[in-house]
């Protein structure tokens, strides 16, 4: 009996979304979600406490950071990520396939697993599908990931295809290992590229392994939007309707948008966080770049549509001063704000797949968003 479950709700009258819910060990989150990124056990300048303020249903956290620093046996021994920071509800953990191949500097891909340099003392560290479950059993995640390779864009056809073989002679190596535990489910990884037969291959390889969610990997990494719609069309209807589909590093509200139009269940991105960090602020009315002189005089609310405590409590010319004078509290609110953006979108994207108009809402939310 898998740990993790989908429920669907209902699908869109206007599209292919679908509203659900999946249910997890530590609670249950709606979908389609976006789940703000923990990458070393904290979601930047956020306490829990401050994520549940924002309605952050699940956060995502990661297997080759926390590995490398403080350590998995650390994180296990408090108690695993939930009882190490704090976080009583949903966590996913990703891999480290991804930041093994963009992180690691130097790098071996072998059959037996990946050789490469630290990022933080250049030390030599190798990491194969089965250390990766190991580690991410130790972290004690809801959700984990099958150890795979996201290749870059583009790429050649036929490294390509040798790749998504070999992500899938992982994906085995990594359920074969994994009992799928009360405590945990595995996800797997669909690559392939921008080459569809390839999306097709993959998925068809994985669907044999019968995993209780899948995601889609390997988009994201810089390549044209219609290539990733083109992906999500082809790969999308290959599975399973009644397990979640995730869509990973994704991403900025058009393509959350997009993404849940095309039957996409969960996202995550590092943009709020890591945009907010140096002062860039979503808003309905497109980004603004807070510490702009414009601002210095501007003593309304950074989104006045926003029902964030940032919103609700400082200006934009407070927050302009607290960046440009490098005080903490001021990352803090953009950061805040911005997860409570995304956060508030996929709610109003939930919302509309209830109420059957999601392309009413997209072609509204873009003639605004501009
Ligand atoms: C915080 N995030 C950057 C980390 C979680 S999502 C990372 C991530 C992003 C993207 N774009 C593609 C892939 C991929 O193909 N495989 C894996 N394992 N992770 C991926
Ligand atoms: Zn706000």
């Amino acid at each position: 009996m898998a740990a993790v479950k989908y429920e669907l709700i209902k699908t869109c009258g206007q599209t292919g979304a679908r509203l659900g819910r999946v249910h997890t060990p530590h609670g249950s989150f709606d979908t389609p979600a976006f789940m703000p990124v923990g990458t070393q056990a904290t979601v930047k300048g956020m306490s829990p406490a401050e994520l549940k303020d924002v309605e952050a249903q699940i956060i995502l956290s990661n297997t080759y950071h926390l590995y490398m620093r403080p350590g998995s046996d650390i994180v296990r021994e408090a108690g695993g990520l939930h009882g190490f920071m704090g976080w009583d509800r949903p966590i996913l953990t990703d891999s480290g396939g991804f930041q093994v191949f963009s992180l690691g500097g130097m790098r071996s891909i072998k059959e037996e697993g990946v050789t490469f340099k630290s990022h933080i003392d250049g030390s030599s560290h190798f990491i194969s599908p089965e250390r990766a479950i190991e580690i991410q059993n130790d972290l004690g995640a809801d959700i984990i990931m099958a150890f795979d390779e996201c290749i870059p864009y583009p790429c050649d056809y036929n490294y390509a295809k040798n790749s998504l073989e070999r992500t899938s002679r992982w994906a085995k190596r990594c359920r074969d290992v994994h009992s799928d535990t009360e405590r945990q489910s595995l996800f797997g990884i669909v690559q392939g590229g921008t080459f569809k037969d390839l999306r097709v291959q993959s998925a068809n390889e994985l669907l044999e392994l019968d995993f209780p969610g899948y995601a889609i990997g390997g988009l994201s990494v810089g390549e044209p939007a219609a290539e990733m719609y083109d992906m999500l069309d082809v790969t999308v209807p290959l599975l399973p309707g009644d397990k979640p589909r995730y869509l990973m590093g994704v991403g900025s509200p058009d393509y959350l948008i997009e993404g849940s139009i095309r039957g996409i269940d969960m996202f995550d991105c590092v943009l709020p966080t890591r945009i907010g960090r140096n002062g860039t602020v979503m808003t309905g009315a497109g980004r603004i770049i807070i510490r702009d002189a414009k601002y210095a005089r501007d003593y309304s609310p950074m989104d006045p549509e926003c029902d964030c405590y940032a919103c609700k409590n400082f200006t934009r010319s407070y927050i302009r001063h607290l960046i440009k004078a490098g005080e903490v509290l001021g990352i803090r609110l953009t950061t805040w704000h911005n997860l409570r953006f995304l956060l508030n979108l996929m709610k109003n994207v939930r919302e509309a797949i209830s109420e059957d108009r999601l392309g009413d809402f997209r072609n509204k939310f873009f003639s605004a968003f501009g």
